[in-house]
């Protein structure tokens, strides 16, 4: 499948489904489902628990593959997905025997880039987002918040291009969570990161998108893509203007719907 007219959109999925067997059950995780990420563009999946959004990143990241239907990264629909993208699951493990410093270097050993090369970048990217202090501190010693930055700026060593970052925050008290959410902004403003993301939050959703896909519950579809068209840089106060209660108000409606009681 080829379709040059979109080789320039950072992701296509197309008409993806994704259908598990639980003994002699048949388990729909993913309707036929579209979607794009263009260039240094922010998308935000959202939906109800369990809808099939780590099925999809799965997918998308080359550890799972459709059952129908087909991912392009960057115009490539055959090639290996394994290595063009920064994934960061729900809970990124960070090995606790070695240092901050030496688990954000992790993503570039796994890229075969030399050690001492790889502890200068580590140690640079450590410092200039604010975390030198925590280089030579083991996981066990972090607080939450600080252990989710590390794990971020592994994914980032890895691929800074794409990422794929399923609920970063989700385990994060709510004051954390937004001093990680404008740390992310600044983070990704410094790669022209291109980024595809799951949240439950609705706000922290207006808050970090270009783009948002409401999905349905599972198996997932599509129910409408909201574009959040508020300046940039964000900044968390917009949250309170009008445009975004009013886009808050149409996520959180629709999300109702599909909801079990
Ligand atoms: N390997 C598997 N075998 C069988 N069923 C699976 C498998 N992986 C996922 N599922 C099922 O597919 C459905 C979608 O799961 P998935 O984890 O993708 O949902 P989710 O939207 O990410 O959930 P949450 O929001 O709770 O993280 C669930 O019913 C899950 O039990």
């Amino acid at each position: 499948m080829h379709d040059p007219q979109k080789d320039d959109l950072k992701l296509v999925v197309k008409g993806v489904t994704r259908t598990f067997s639980a003994g002699r059950r048949q388990l729909e995780a993913l309707a036929p489902l579209d979607l794009t990420v263009g260039q240094g563009e922010f998308v935000s999946l959202i939906g109800p628990s369990g809808c099939g959004k780590s099925t999809l990143f799965n997918i998308v990241a080359g550890v799972d593959t459709p059952t129908t239907g087909a991912v392009a990264i960057e115009g490539d629909w055959q090639g290996e997905r394994a290595g063009k993208v920064g994934y960061m699951p729900q809970q990124p493990l960070l090995l606790p025997w070695r240092t901050a410093e030496e688990n954000v270097m992790l993503g570039l050993d796994v890229r075969r880039v030399p050690q001492k090369e790889a502890r200068q970048q580590a140690h640079e990217l450590l410092k200039r987002f604010g975390l030198l202090e925590f280089a030579d501190s083991y996981p066990a010693t972090l607080s939450g918040g600080m252990r989710q930055r590390i794990a971020l700026l592994r994914t980032i060593l890895f691929n800074a291009s794409f990422l794929l970052l399923d609920e970063p925050f989700g385990a994060l008290d709510a004051l954390t969570r937004i001093t990680l959410q404008m740390w992310l902004l600044d983070l990704l403003e410094s790669f022209h990161s291109s980024v595809l993301f799951i949240t439950h939050d609705v706000r922290e959703a207006i808050l970090l998108s270009d783009r948002i896909y409401v999905l349905s519950a599972r198996p997932a579809s599509v129910l409408r893509i909201v574009d959040v068209d508020l300046p940039r840089p964000r900044r968390q106060q917009m949250l309170a203007e009008a445009r975004a209660v009013e886009l808050e108000q149409e996520l959180i409606l629709l999300l109702m719907k599909e909801q079990p009681l």
